[in-house]
């Protein structure tokens, strides 16, 4: 495998630098770390609010009802934040602390002693190694990102091409035809008609009356609407988009032209002889490209060979093409497996214009699936993009069963591991038997960034991609150069490194900061210190978001200060610089994240702020999803609790979370693991709002119970409240042997004949019962190792960033090319190892073991609240001021041991809550 960490930095003098001009001569120095600073507020609810559809009361034309219409029913009262007395374990027989309790003089309060971690770096001079200034911004520039290795080109001569925006693309930057070819290319290209219904955003059938065809309003609404689907990396997920976003996604074929018989040929070729000659013409015609970079033609040929393949390479090393290539030449359709509808749109909108492409996600409605299906089955898509949510379901399925699929991609395959720092349940789906099985596909192609040795070797497993498959490079681009410094006052010391050189000659800079309220006040202080700069996150309407990605684009904003939310499928190549003011939570995040700048293969600036407070921060944090056996044996008893085979459940996503005190993601990859792990229990159904609240108009309720079976059992299965009947669909649906689907739409007939209105809430998962667990202890016990495995390793991918900031400042002796604050080779080195060896990688952490008050502490906190019930657990994310859905922060910071002990490791302080529960439990059972 090539390494990276061999590099000593000079290489990157052969770079030509991104500021054209050259850096001025004495770089302002930055002033030495001030004392730490109180971090921003970070903690917020992770409750999503309750969604509540309403289908029809309201409306106009409603039609009276026979009653008379009673007022609408209240919105569930929040539920108490505290467990019911007998749901916990331990069970405190004391007065409750709903108002303050007089709670003892607290007893110690404990800190990290600033500068805990020694030697504070200074980024004051941070290296500029030796530029060739020969290259000028129009050359065609050595890339030296993903290929940095030039030996590994394929290259047909290095003319530059001109290239030409496509009239139908989306991305800003996207190289095109060169020009040569464009002018007999397609004239409409791959546009994707995307229909926003919801929101009343139509473009279908939109008359020509611009050059291409769409008119240029219908273009830029087009463009204006995709770049609103950019979404919170870790959050989105095909449930939660914003409303209104993807309705229609259509094809238009291009128009044949001389354009596409050139790219007809250079197909033609490559299917009697695919040799490189031939694949580099056709990269060439197709994207005016003049070689492959490295990695690229070897996993293409790897494909077109049938061969299951893992193909790990830099972000932005041009990953998409090698499925893109293979799509245009195999007979059958390529399926690419992709975890965020924000990503597929955005790779969808980059297909070039000779690859026809769809997309199917559960965000579109069943109209909006039917026609890009039909479009599947009238072989009019190449490119299928596919959620992992709505892929291999029941609904979908029978649909391929006539459908010859060439190659299943999977991108961002380090969501199949657990292991990996993005793992999806729903990934869990792509194994390879089942792929088999139920698709009749035989190749695979897994891609990712990053990925360590365990993830990869899980990848393949499940795929079974064998090893001689696996085409891997390093995982960061030597374009970028890596500084890193530990940060007394994080405000200040950015705005010293945005003042000073490099950075303050980049023109494209990204920040990225952990939390919401963290973005807004870094971008409002650099406003104030004269940067102009832009927050950007999701909770910023979505209106504002597009704006600012697409003034960022067009190089009108300098500089976004972001969460995770900017970034995922932006493909700017000239951000010139990448800035962490929050420490990332894996290195792979941060491989991740760096990746965004210097993508057109310029020397590019990334710079690291690190400082122990935040650490402790985030590491409390990860504990928030964590669950004890206590509360996974409960939610398995509720989950099998009227389990019959075959019957149609429900779990209410918002009172369950609170009953159980688990997130709602967590029970959601419970409930997968009991699908898809090695015993399949039950199988889930889409997610549904499952009470509904009924009036009947034109037909009094008896009549019509007559002649309607559904009618009947609504009335038999219903509560009546001021006229309105109340009823459970699953409950209802399980009476009469209907599916929740087949009540769905029988209601909906009702209501289009003007008999009904009806409304439904409560937001849940739904499942139908496969097997009945014979052992809930060992399966409990099971779950419970599995998701602890899986918390524990999140851990240590934090303190593998943190350990290898901390070493980089303090231990680096600067001999192999690092010097002051730029790291480049000794954290490419420390990031090489991480994703080489793995297990043995220094993961120690820097956290404290103990505090002789910790137990002193948590008693006096269990006295005072002596009514409540707590697990280890809850008590330990009180400590670390954690919030839980039992235990909201609304009502539990307010006690002062909230958050107080967020330096010791959280397991100790567990471990000190078990003992202090079990004595007082044994105290109040004397
Ligand atoms: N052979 C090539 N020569 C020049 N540019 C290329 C080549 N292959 C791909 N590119 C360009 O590189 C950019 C990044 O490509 P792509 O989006 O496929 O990267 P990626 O590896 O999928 O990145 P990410 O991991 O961030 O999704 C695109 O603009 C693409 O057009």
């Amino acid at each position: 495998m090539e390494s990276d960490s061999d590099s000593d930095g000079s290489h990157i003098s052969a770079t030509p630098p991104r500021n054209s001009k050259p850096p001025s001569p004495s770089p302002s120095p930055l002033p030495s770390s001030p004392p730490p600073q109180p971090l921003p507020q970070i903690l917020s609810s992770s409750h999503k609010s309750r969604t509540r559809v309403k289908t029809s009361f309201g409306s106009k034309k409603t039609p009276k009802p026979l009653t008379k219409s009673p007022p609408k029913p209240s919105q569930d009262e929040p539920a108490p934040n505290l467990p019911p007395p007998s749901t916990l374990p331990f069970q405190i027989c004391h007065p409750f602390v709903q108002s303050r309790p007089t709670v003892p003089i607290s007893l110690s309060i404990e800190t990290l002693p600033a500068g805990y971690f020694s030697k504070s770096a200074s980024f004051s001079k941070i290296h500029r190694p030796s530029l060739n200034f020969e290259s000028t911004e129009n050359d065609t520039r050595p890339q030296i990102s993903a290929g940095a290795n030039s030996t590994d080109h394929v290259s047909q001569g290095n003319k530059p091409n001109s290239f030409k925006k496509h009239p139908n693309l989306i991305g800003a930057n996207a190289p095109l035809l060169p020009a040569k070819l464009r002018k007999y290319s397609v004239s409409e290209g791959n546009f994707v008609k995307l229909n926003m219904n919801r929101n009343k955003r139509k473009f279908l059938n939109r008359k020509a009356t611009s050059k291409n065809g769409y008119g240029s309003s219908g273009f830029k609404s087009y463009r204006r609407s995709k770049r609103k689907q950019k979404a919170e990396r870790k959050s989105v997920c095909d449930a939660d988009l914003e409303d209104g976003l993807i309705s229609e996604i259509m094809e238009q074929k291009p128009k044949r032209g001389k354009g596409s018989e050139v790219i007809e040929e250079a197909v033609f070729a490559v299917q009697n002889e695919a040799s490189d000659e031939n694949l580099v013409k056709l990269l060439n015609v197709m994207y005016g490209y003049d070689s492959f970079r490295d990695g690229q033609l070897e996993a293409i040929k790897m494909v077109l060979d049938g061969k299951s393949t893992m193909l790990v390479l830099p972000t932005g090393a041009g990953k998409s093409l090698c499925y893109q290539i293979p799509a245009m030449l195999l007979p059958g359709i390529t399926l690419v497996v992709s975890p965020l509808v924000a990503l597929m749109i955005d790779q969808l909108k980059q297909l070039p214009p000779e690859l026809q492409g769809g997309l199917l996600s559960s965000s579109q409605t069943s109209q909006e699936a039917a026609e890009t299906l039909r479009l599947v089955k009238e072989a009019a898509i190449k490119v299928l993009f596919v959620s992992p949510e709505r892929f291999l379901n029941a609904e979908f399925l029978p649909n391929f069963s006539a459908i010859s699929i060439s190659l299943l991609v999977v991108d961002e395959a380090h969501c199949i591991s657990e292991w990996s720092h993005n793992f999806r349940p729903s990934y869990m789906r792509l194994r390879a038997p089942l792929l088999r099985a139920r698709l009749n596909v035989q190749c695979f192609l897994a891609m990712t960034a990053t990925a360590t040795n365990t993830t990869l070797n899980a990848v393949m497993s499940a795929l079974e991609i064998s090893s001689a498959n696996l085409i891997q490079k390093p995982h960061i681009r030597d374009n970028l150069q890596l500084s890193v410094s530990l940060s007394g006052n994080r405000m200040k010391d950015l705005l010293s490194l945005m003042k000073s050189s490099p950075f303050m000659e980049v023109q494209s800079i990204i920040i990225y900061c952990k939390f919401q309220s963290e973005s807004d006040i870094v971008s409002r202080y650099l406003c104030d210190n004269n940067i102009s700069s832009k927050s950007y996150h999701s909770a910023i309407p979505s209106k504002d978001r597009s704006q600012i990605q697409e003034l960022f684009c067009s190089n009108k904003i300098r500089v976004v200060v972001a969460t995770v939310a900017f970034g995922m499928g932006l493909d700017k190549r000239d951000v010139g610089a990448v800035i962490h003011y929050s420490l990332p939570e894996s290195l792979e995040e941060y491989v991740q994240e760096i990746g965004r700048a210097g993508r057109d293969g310029r020397l590019s600036y990334c710079h690291l702020f690190f400082d122990d407070t935040t650490y402790c921060k985030l590491r409390s944090l990860l504990h928030s999803e964590g669950v004890d056996e206590y509360a996974v044996s409960k939610f398995l008893s509720y989950v099998f609790s009227n389990g019959k085979q075959g019957k149609i459940c429900s779990i209410i996503r918002e009172s369950a979370s609170r009953e159980f005190d688990m997130k709602e993601e967590v029970m959601l990859t419970l409930l997968t693991q009991l699908e898809l792990g090695e015993v399949q229990y039950l199988h889930l159904l889409p997610e549904l709002n499952v009470t509904c609240t009924l009036n009947f108009y034109k037909t009094t309720p008896v009549l019509l119970a007559d002649k309607d079976i559904v009618v009947s059992a609504i009335l038999k299965k219903s509560e009546t409240k001021q006229g309105q009947h109340v009823f459970d669909v699953p409950t209802v649906a399980n009476s009469i042997g209907f599916t929740t689907i087949d009540l769905s739409n029988h209601l909906q007939s009702l209501k289009l004949k003007g008999e009904i209105t009806y409304e439904v809430n409560n937001p849940a998962y739904c499942y139908s019962i496969v097997k009945v667990p014979e052992d809930f202890c060992f399966l409990s016990a099971y779950l419970t190792r599995w998701l602890s495995e899986v918390e524990r390793l999140k851990v240590q991918k934090l303190d593998a960033m943190f350990n290898a900031a901390v070493s980089a400042v303090n231990e680096c002796e600067k001999m192999q090319g690092c010097n002051d604050s730029q790291h480049t080779p000794c954290l490419q080195r420390k990031i090489l190892d991480y994703f080489r060896e793995d297990g043995q990688y220094d993961i120690s952490n820097q956290m404290r073991q103990s505090s002789p008050f910790l137990r002193a502490d948590i008693k006096v906190f269990l006295q005072s609240n002596s009514q409540a019930k707590f697990t280890p657990r809850a008590v330990a994310r009180i400590m670390h001021g954690i919030p839980s859905p039992a235990y909201p922060s609304t009502t539990w910071s307010k006690t002062h041991f909230w958050g107080r002990y967020t330096q010791i490791d959280f397991q100790v302080v567990m471990e000190a809550a078990k003992t202090e529960l079990m004595n007082f439990v044994g105290k109040n059972a004397l």
